[in-house]
């Protein structure tokens, strides 16, 4: 096994695999939405990137099979850019993906690590992908999630990876087409309706990525996935950070209408047009291949297509790998990575011709929203999702953080809240008609507190009468005050949703986390938008201000640190290395003596929550 290929691989976490069919798997290369991805070592010794996906199959062959058949097309695939889909398989009830191994970061941690690209690189890794992307379309697969953080980095330029694994994932059901995503960053209006799906959604993710590599941001804004919707739909992107080479063919490629967008093929035609200066700074190699692609000759990387699985029980055999490109030059070994934060890797040198300054752009300027209307008005403010493991499944070393806030939307409002309702209630009811004779209560003034709504007297009302209007005027008034004492707190918590049953001293403010929080606490969450699910295990120091998160299944510690909060609910801060995501906590004490666990982000989408139980 190559040792350059390896080096940038964390260690196995306790819950890893250590075998996925035919491979050894020796350590962690990232995780990402729908999976973790592993360095693994094949029968004849070749290093390899192995994706266990998060979802579990149901028992079904047809299941298996399925899941295995509708890779068959992308496994013909072994484009000069693209990490080649080797073998697929179910391991138990999970299935994963063996690809290629490409021995750099993919371009959504590159820019998110050193900033926008300049136009050369951008160049570079537009034609790149377009020949990836049209030797995709050629096979007759289609990619469906195109995107920064599946374009990876190799010393012999971008590679792009995972083609095929969107849609094995919805010949399993496991990914319904038109579905809510987590991240819509980079979809295609057409995606988002489920309606027309096709290869031209990936033309527009491909002109999506180029701007983000181009200004370091998602063309259409990064916050809650409805509002990144609306835009998608409606907005057209800046697109004056691109270089001049690209303006045109991008703007093109990103049409509202899908039959507007060039074809793949129609993309390489024009970015290698012998007229245009692009291709002389292209390698020979890629422009002899996109140029192949563009005119439907068949390109000299093209591999035999691979056997169709048999739809057997059981996992699926291991197919012999179809011969793919000769592994990438080692790097200098490197030193071994230690747990935690995955280590930046090497900035990507564009080999020649072509040299690349790593140049920086400006932010590009947000879009205006639009109103939402139907179907996207469905999606309003529904999350769509992450992981970061401690996002959303936690899983995620990816890219973007997250938007309007999953969590918070699965918990009740104010006005859902039982003793704000209760006090709506009081403040609202029209006061009882003890007092024959007095005025009914001014309708303008039944809104506000209870104090205001009382009821004045008429004039020449007899002695006891005011006598017991007054005493009735104490009682509510003292009735009141016990009321507001109680609610008071609550009603001003900062977190909207507040917390949840309590009495009166769950309600009083601590500065440290109360006894009731102690101990360690296990539980499973679940990514709001997504479904996925992933264990979390939380220990609380009683009398402390920190607790410990742990996440088994992507092998990260955390600590969460108290904010502020009360004797039934806590607000933290979560410090926690990739491929988690840190964030903010909120644990808050049910009825039923669990906990409730629910991590968001400013400004972002993607949340979970999960309900924890002593251990
Ligand atoms: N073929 C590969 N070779 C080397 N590293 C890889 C390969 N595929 C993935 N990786 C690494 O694993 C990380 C996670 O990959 P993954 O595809 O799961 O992430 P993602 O694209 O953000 O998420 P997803 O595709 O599940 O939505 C990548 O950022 C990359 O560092």
């Amino acid at each position: 096994m190559a040792e350059g290929l390896t080096a940038g691989a964390l260690p196995l976490q306790p819950g890893d695999p250590r075998r996925l069919g035919e491979y050894d798997i020796t350590g962690r290369l990232g995780v990402g939405e729908h999976g973790a991805v592993f360095l693994g070592g094949g029968p004849d010794g070749r290093p390899v990137a192995v994706k266990l996906l998060h979802v579990r199959l149901s028992g079904e062959p047809v299941a298996r099979s399925r899941f295995t058949a509708a890779l068959a097309p992308a496994r013909k695939i072994s484009g000069f850019c693209c990490a080649a889909v080797l073998d697929a398989g179910v391991e138990r009830d999970r299935p994963y993906v063996v690809g290629e191994l490409v021995d750099g970061p993919s371009l959504h941690q590159l820019v998110a690590e050193e900033g926008p690209r300049g136009g050369a690189v951008v160049e570079r890794i537009a034609v790149g992908t377009a020949v990836a992307l049209a030797a995709v379309h050629r096979a007759g697969a289609l990619h469906l999630d195109f995107k920064p953080g599946n374009v990876l980095l190799g010393p012999d330029g971008p590679r792009v990876c995972d083609f095929g694994v969107t849609r094995a994932l919805e010949a399993v059901n496991a990914f319904p087409a038109g579905r809510v995503v987590e991240d819509p960053a980079y979809q295609a209006p057409e995606q988002l309706s489920g309606i027309g799906i096709g290869p031209a959604a990936d033309v527009f993710a491909w002109a999506a990525t180029l701007l983000f590599a181009a200004t370091g941001a998602p063309p259409f804004g990064d916050d809650s996935p409805a509002e990144v919707m609306q835009r998608i739909v409606y907005d057209d992107p800046d697109l004056a950070e691109l270089p001049d080479s690209l303006r045109e063919v991008v703007s093109d490629a990103l049409a509202k209408d899908p039959a507007d967008r060039p074809t793949s093929a129609a993309l390489l035609e024009r970015l290698l047009a012998e007229d245009e200066s692009l291709a002389g700074r292209m390698p020979a190699e890629m422009v002899a291949e996109g140029r192949a692609l563009a005119t439907g000759a068949v390109p000299a990387r093209e591999r035999a297509p691979a056997p169709e699985p048999a739809p057997a029980p059981g996992p699926a055999p291991v197919r012999e790998a179809a011969p793919v490109r000769e592994a990438a030059p080692p790097r200098e070994p490197e030193a071994a990575s230690p747990p935690g934060p995955a280590p930046a890797r090497e900035p990507v040198e564009t080999p020649e011709p072509v040299r690349v300054p790593l140049t920086k752009a400006t932010e590009p300027t947000a879009s205006p929203v639009p109103a939402l209307t139907a179907p996207y008005a469905a999606l309003g403010g529904a999350p769509a999702r992450e992981d970061g493991s401690p996002e959303g499944a936690a899983v995620t070393r990816r890219d973007n953080p997250v938007q309007d806030d999953g969590a918070t939307q699965a918990l009740p409002a104010v006005a859902g809240d039982p003793a704000d309702a209760q006090a709506t209630a009081m403040f609202d009811a029209s006061p009882p008609d003890l007092i024959p004779g007095l005025d009914p209560v001014e309708p303008g003034r039944r809104e506000g507190t209870a104090v205001l709504t009382l009821p004045k007297l008429r004039r020449g009302t007899h002695n006891h009468v005011l006598g017991v209007a007054l005493s009735l005027t104490i009682g509510v008034l003292v009735g009141v005050a016990i009321i507001a004492l109680v609610l008071w707190p609550q009603l001003r918590e900062d977190d909207p949703e507040g917390p949840g049953p309590s009495n009166g001293s769950d309600a009083q403010a601590v500065r440290t986390i109360p006894g009731a929080f102690g101990g360690t606490w296990k539980g499973t969450a679940t990514n709001t938008a997504s479904g996925v699910t992933f264990p979390v295990e939380v220990t609380f120091e009683a009398g402390g201000t920190t607790a410990r998160a742990v996440y088994p299944k992507e092998g990260c510690n955390g600590t969460l640190t108290l904010a502020r909060g009360t004797g039934s609910s806590l607000q933290m801060t979560l410090d926690i290395a990739k491929p988690c995501s840190a964030g903010n906590i909120r644990v808050t004490r049910n009825g039923d003596g669990s906990l409730r666990y629910e991590w968001s982000k400013p400004g972002s989408a993607r949340g979970y929550a999960a309900t924890l139980r002593k251990t």
